[in-house]
């Protein structure tokens, strides 16, 4: 195994037969990113798209969970100053996950704990496989802050569960359980809990040993049929986030999390 980038909330190791290991590494926050851990992470995939032996790639969240989402202590820090503070987050964001989509390897998140917001249900959304443990949940986020669904997840969960399941992940804000994020059509699969890197690991090498140049062919063609494109739908939906976050709303849901309560909205 060689460690390629080895500091900082995002880790990348280059393991046995081209696996390429994204680790997600803020456990202290949930890995909930903020800037740096989203520039970190842009870094990463750019780092994989250099990598010519890179045949898969395997993202795995260090603690607890997997991702929680945007980072709301960062956020309720910022106050009045978050609209831009999230400018920039999604700036990143986008190419972040534009770079992503377009791995030439196929990716796979492998999920346990809590995959959330912006970060987690987001990069879930993104990946091309997900397998999850079955103690795993998922749950969209964004309107519980005030805000909306971003990282190309308007596109991707409504092609992925269809729209009237989008609309209730999206806005009634339920907690799947693997089980049920599996039925709605969002998971690869479900394993039983401590199973996890073991199936992950063994698909990993499964689509390591396809025909390179006719994996990237074909997710280039998936990716690139999606609606009217994930990329095309990212600048919207960075300048919606931005924009919500100015809101009161959006300063009561991020109070309302970080004190484990529920929020009170006024519609504005
Ligand atoms: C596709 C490629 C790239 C995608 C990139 C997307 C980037 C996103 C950035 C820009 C986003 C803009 C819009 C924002 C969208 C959002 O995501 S807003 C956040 C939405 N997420 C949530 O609301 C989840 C918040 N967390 C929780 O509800 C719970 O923590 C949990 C996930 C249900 C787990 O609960 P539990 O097991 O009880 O653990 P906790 O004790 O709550 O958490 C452990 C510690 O981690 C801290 N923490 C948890 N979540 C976050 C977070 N999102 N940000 C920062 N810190 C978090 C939590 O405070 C605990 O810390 P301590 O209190 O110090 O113990």
């Amino acid at each position: 195994m060689r460690r390629l980038v080895g500091s900082g909330p995002v880790l990348l190791d280059l393991e046995d037969d081209g696996i390429a290991r994204i680790r997600l590494n803020r456990p202290e926050a949930a890995n909930g990113m903020s800037v740096p851990f989203l520039r970190a992470l842009h870094e990463v995939v750019l780092r994989c798209h250099g990598e010519p032996d890179v045949r898969a790639v395997l993202i795995t969240g260090e603690g607890k969970h997997f991702c929680a989402g945007g980072d709301v202590k960062t956020f309720a820090a910022k106050g009045e100053r978050l609209p831009d503070y999230l400018r920039e987050a999604t700036a990143w964001l986008q190419i972040a996950t534009s770079a992503l989509i377009q791995l030439r390897a196929p990716v796979i998140a492998a999920v346990h704990g809590f995959a959330a917001g912006g970060g987690g249900f987001g990069l879930v959304c993104a990946a091309d496989f997900v397998i999850a443990e079955r103690s795993a949940r998922f749950m969209s986020g964004a309107v519980r802050v005030g805000m909306a669904p971003d990282a190309g997840v308007t596109v991707t969960l409504t092609q992925l569960v269809g729209l009237r399941k989008a609309m209730e992940i999206l806005l009634a804000n339920p907690t799947l359980t693997a089980d049920e994020a599996a039925e709605a059509g969002l998971l690869t699969r479900v394993v039983p809990d401590g199973q996890l890197l073991k199936e992950s690991y063994a698909l990993a090498r499964e689509l390591a040993a396809n025909a390179p140049l006719a994996m990237a062919a074909t997710k280039r063609l998936v990716w690139g049929g999606l609606g009217g494109g994930v990329e095309a739908r990212l600048p919207e939906e960075a300048r919606t986030v931005a924009e919500l976050s100015g809101t009161a709303d959006s300063r009561e849901g991020l109070a309302a999390v970080l004190e484990r309560r529920p929020a009170v909205y006024k519609g504005r």
